[in-house]
């Protein structure tokens, strides 16, 4: 494949960098590139094509030689509470509702602070760039802190404003919630790696006036709506008994679905769900081990695919998955599909890869920019090294990464065209400093709230 290449008879221009790298998987257009090159300058991706040809056509300030690696575009993890790597395995083997009303929320409600935010964020940012995710899709308490965090990183982030019915640290109630997304949304404009969304919890604790103030504000402003919906059958029979119909149906109702809502979770969908679904354009969240391990379903994604409804994969918190392994997510998603459907065709390799980045960046609005690299897009990328026992030998590289290579696999990771990881490691924090400063508040946690 030859993609932004120029004539080699005009004047060599000069690129930031260009990447060589054994295999290439762009993602879009769905093809295995072997001895191509990737060219990069200002953080865009300038151009892809055979090796050869690329420093033919470029000469380069850096040059990156990766042999044994599969070059990618960076995961999207579609849906994260990245503060929350601060609660990780405080309380596990619950379902969901006693595990945010007896252990997560008062915790929340003690603890939960601008600090807590970003010392959690810059935690979940360390874990997700080593394991090759370069955008995350956030909703959690003070916004403004997550954002500064994954600004300060270096790494791309989509930040929900949270609204949610009940008193918190962060604000009082939804119109609260609400104003201080509105105040809020100029100082995130300002930061180039964030792009922002409207996050209303859940059916359950966003009554119509929250939700009907969302819609207005999503439209006034443009933003995306992302929403825990259907996440337990608890759920659907509350809110049957409460609005006497469905949650998703109550959404759509109040005219919040649409191509930019992202619903996260699904795993109750009965026919006229899909129909809902399928008609709104909705993109769907599939968090398959966090509902694993609440024990809350599991979204059934062949028939979900089947409707053409399209699906992104997101870890949700640490506290209830407990990692942030976006190689892990993608693997449990194509596994579970086809257990869950009885058919092994559900959920291939290369399908599940697409939903993990293209389809990711698509369900929040950033297709534009990220989820695949071809000339024009961010280089949002990460090298895989299949010099591993995990992965040899390598028949397909597409079926290597989706089926047996881990995170320690993950050798190099670009967000914009910047290294964030390089050999494994951080190229501008120091990790035991992270674990130092974030210690402080595992000690407060763990002398208040464990064994109470
Ligand atoms: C209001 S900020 C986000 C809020 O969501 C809580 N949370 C984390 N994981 C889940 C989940 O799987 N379902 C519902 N709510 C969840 C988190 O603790 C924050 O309070
Ligand atoms: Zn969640």
């Amino acid at each position: 494949m030859r993609s932004g290449v120029p004539s080699q008879h005009a004047a060599k221009p000069v690129v930031d960098q260009i990447i060589n790298a054994r295999w290439i998987i762009p993602v879009r257009p769905r093809a295995l590139l072997h001895h191509h090159a990737l060219a990069i300058q200002q953080g865009r991706i300038v151009a892809i094509g055979p090796r050869d040809e690329i420093h033919a056509a470029y000469t380069a300030a850096e040059i990156t030689i990766l042999d044994q690696h599969v070059l990618m575009p960076g995961f999207v993890n579609a849906h994260t509470h990245a503060a929350m790597t601060l609660m990780r395995g405080l309380a596990d083997d619950l379902p969901l509702m006693t595990w945010l009303n007896e252990h997560i929320w008062p915790v929340e409600g003690r603890y939960v602070s601008p600090e807590f935010v970003s010392m959690g964020t810059e935690l979940a940012i360390a874990e997700m760039l080593r394991g090759g995710t370069t955008t995350f899709n956030d909703m959690y308490f003070f916004p403004e802190a997550a954002a500064q965090s994954a600004q300060n990183m270096g790494m791309r982030a989509h930040i929900g404003h949270v609204i949610i019915d009940f008193p918190t640290a962060y604000a009082a109630n939804a119109d609260a919630c609400l104003q201080a997304a509105a105040d809020l949304l100029p100082r995130l404009q300002q930061m180039p790696l964030i792009r922002q969304s409207l996050a209303p919890h859940a059916p359950y604790t966003v009554a119509d006036a929250g939700l009907r103030g969302t819609r207005e504000l999503a439209e006034a402003e443009h933003l995306p709506v992302h929403m825990h919906v259907h996440e337990t059958a608890h759920e659907v029979e509350e809110g049957l008994a409460q609005y006497g119909r469905r949650p998703l149906a109550r959404l759509a109702e109040l005219g919040l679905l649409n191509p930019r809502f992202l619903a996260v979770h699904m795993t109750q969908l009965d026919a006229d769900d899909l129909t809902i679904c399928r008609d709104s354009g909705l993109h769907i969240a599939h968090c398959p081990e966090s509902n694993l391990k609440l024990g809350s379903g599991i979204a059934p994604v062949a028939r979900i695919r089947e409707q053409g409804i399209a699906v992104a994969i997101g870890t949700d918190g640490a506290a209830s998955n407990n990692d942030l392994d976006m190689l892990g997510e993608l693997r449990t998603a194509a596994l579970l599909a086809k257990g869950f459907s009885g058919d092994p065709t559900a959920f291939p390799a290369w399908e599940v890869l697409e939903a993990a980045t293209l389809g990711g960046a698509e369900a929040i609005g950033w297709g534009d920019l990220t989820g695949s690299l071809e000339p024009g897009k961010a280089a949002d990328c990460i090298a895989i090294s299949l010099d591993h026992p995990a992965t040899f030998p390598v028949y397909d590289p597409v079926s290597q990464v989706a089926y047996c290579a881990g995170r320690d696999q993950v050798t190099h990771v670009w967000v914009n065209g910047q290294i964030r990881i390089r050999q494994g490691q951080a190229v501008d924090w120091e990790e035991s400093a992270l674990f130092s400063r974030a210690q402080a508040w595992v000690k407060r946690i763990r002398d208040k709230d464990q064994n109470t």
